[in-house]
């Protein structure tokens, strides 16, 4: 019996199930296990076994979190999924894998919810998102300058020191979310000790195990290292509302405070939204409003560093007497450079969080059974040639133009075309985009001022092997500017 079921489960494994669109290719299950076995990261292993297929048929099946799944490219039919939303309909983690630690984490909340509930959210924290005070991002880039700083202490000035990038970028974006977004400060950049940050570093580690994520079915095994982790996250769950609370709720100026934690509570207090909502919806802007930068602004300063003779030194010229944030995003060198990074390395690579209502057609031709799961994959839409040309994969931020208007212009015609997908697009279209970019030219910008840098000699050039998108454990050799 046992034998049967372990032939049963390989079964599934290895093939899609048979009611799956029989006109798009499947690709090989294996592939997913490729970057722990073999040294490849997330865009080599795109190269090898996704874009061809990708590029022919614009979808196809894909086996991912413990099930078979489609995958989308194509500009066309990515357009439908985004539009379509009821039968498209989101459907994260607290449906697709209810039973794991990944879901225990995130919850029910803005960015995987859908219908009325996702309506109510959307229109509680939108306001928060969009209308924040800069001056905490400021502060913080200066506070990171002066953190790398440091190194040069006891150093003659004109030395390199190398910097390893990963861990300081993470707290500048957590100070910047916390500080700007749920009202109180993480204090990671100020403070030598911070429990909250060690909590998050701790849990961040079980939730992003590669092979829990890969078979999250095995989060209903009674597993004492993965009961501890359900536990530790339910903790960092409390402690983080506990943060917001004493910052916000006991403030005498609350009601008058702007934050979107501000407003979640306030929705909280008028029974819209129970506590699990309440606490659902401040974790995810927490971990979609850091790490979503964090990975942006790592890929932008290594871009930086790779073209230093040419694009950081034009950009270093561009910001070198600007600071105001609105003249900043006028600036062409610099937004053209990030929206190519964007376009280049997507923080989010594959997205997979709708499920099917109904059978319905994908495209011309391709019938999806009702239940399936439907995602995207960012970095095959942003590199498809039919898109971009055959120098799609060249990182190239004058093919958004040169004046402000025309690359604004552009920039906006490839989202809405769905050529460029880094941000989702249509009515669910990331909440964050603003403040992103913001945090991105504001600290960039202070950086430039300060600091020249390239790789580190010895550094791998090498992206993350698979998840979220970034150069992996990046190191990078800074110099004080001679400017
Ligand atoms: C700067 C880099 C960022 C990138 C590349 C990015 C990307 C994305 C993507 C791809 C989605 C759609 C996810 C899906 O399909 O399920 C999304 C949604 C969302 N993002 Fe971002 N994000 C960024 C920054 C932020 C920041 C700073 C916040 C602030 C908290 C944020 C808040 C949100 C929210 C609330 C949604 C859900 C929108 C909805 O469904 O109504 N993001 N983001």
């Amino acid at each position: 019996m046992p034998l049967v079921l372990v032939g049963y489960i390989i079964y599934r494994i290895v093939f899609p199930p048979w009611n799956f669109p029989k006109n798009i290719p499947t690709i090989p299950f294996y592939i997913i296990f490729l970057p722990s076995i073999l040294n490849i990261d997330q865009t080599e292993l795109y190269h090898l076994y996704l874009r061809e297929p990708l590029e022919k048929h614009g979808a196809a099946k894909i086996f991912f979190g413990s099930r078979w799944n489609i995958i989308v490219t194509k500009p066309n039919i990515l357009a439908q999924i985004f539009k379509d939303e009821d039968v498209f309909a989101k459907s994260g983690n607290q449906k697709k894998i209810p039973h794991s630690v990944i879901a225990a984490y995130t919850g029910d909340n803005i960015i995987s919810a859908h219908g009325q509930v996702w309506k109510l959210y959307r229109s509680i924290v939108t306001n928060g998102l969009q209308h924040f005070d800069e001056s905490p991002i400021f502060k913080n880039a200066a506070l990171l300058g002066n953190i790398i700083n440091k190194n040069f202490e006891d150093k003659d000035p004109k030395e390199e020191v190398t910097i390893s990038i990963t861990g300081l970028v993470q707290r500048l974006c957590l100070d910047n979310i916390s500080q700007v977004v749920l009202g109180f400060n993480f204090a990671t950049l100020t403070s030598e000790k911070c429990p909250l940050h060690d909590h998050l570093m701790h849990i961040k580690k079980q939730i992003f195990h590669p092979f829990f994520l890969t078979f999250p079915i095995f989060d209903h095994l009674p597993i004492p290292a993965r009961k501890r982790g359900f536990k530790d996250v339910e903790q960092f769950r409390k402690q983080l509302v506990q943060h917001v609370d004493d910052q916000l709720v006991k403030n005498y100026k609350f009601e008058q405070t702007t934050f979107a934690a501000s407003d979640l509570i306030r929705a909280y207090n008028k029974d819209e939204i129970s506590r699990k909502q309440l606490t659902d919806n401040i974790v995810i802007l927490l971990v979609a409003g850091h790490e979503n930068p964090q990975l942006l602004l790592t890929t932008s300063l290594y871009l930086l560093a790779k073209y230093f003779q040419t694009w950081q030194k034009i950009i270093r010229e561009e910001v070198m007497n600007v600071s105001d944030s609105k003249k900043l995003s006028e600036l062409p060198l610099l937004n053209s450079f990030l929206y190519e990074t964007l376009r280049l390395y997507p923080p989010l690579n594959t997205i997979i969080n709708r499920c099917t209502t109904k059978t319905c057609l994908l495209g011309a031709d391709i019938v999806i059974p009702k239940g399936t799961y439907v995602g995207y994959n960012n970095f095959g839409t942003n590199h498809d040639r039919s898109s971009w040309g055959a120098n799609a994969d060249n990182f190239q931020p004058k093919r958004w133009g040169d004046d402000i208007g025309t690359i604004v212009k552009n920039w906006k015609h490839a989202k809405n075309a769905c050529k460029i997908s880094s941000f989702h697009g249509g009515r669910r279209a990331c909440l964050g985009q603003k403040l992103g970019l913001t945090e991105m030219r504001i600290t960039i910008a202070e950086i430039l001022r300060r600091y020249e840098w390239t790789l580190t000699p010895g550094w791998e050039e090498k992206m993350t092997p698979a998840g979220p998108l970034a150069p992996l454990d990046l190191k990078l050799n800074f110099r004080k500017t001679s400017i």
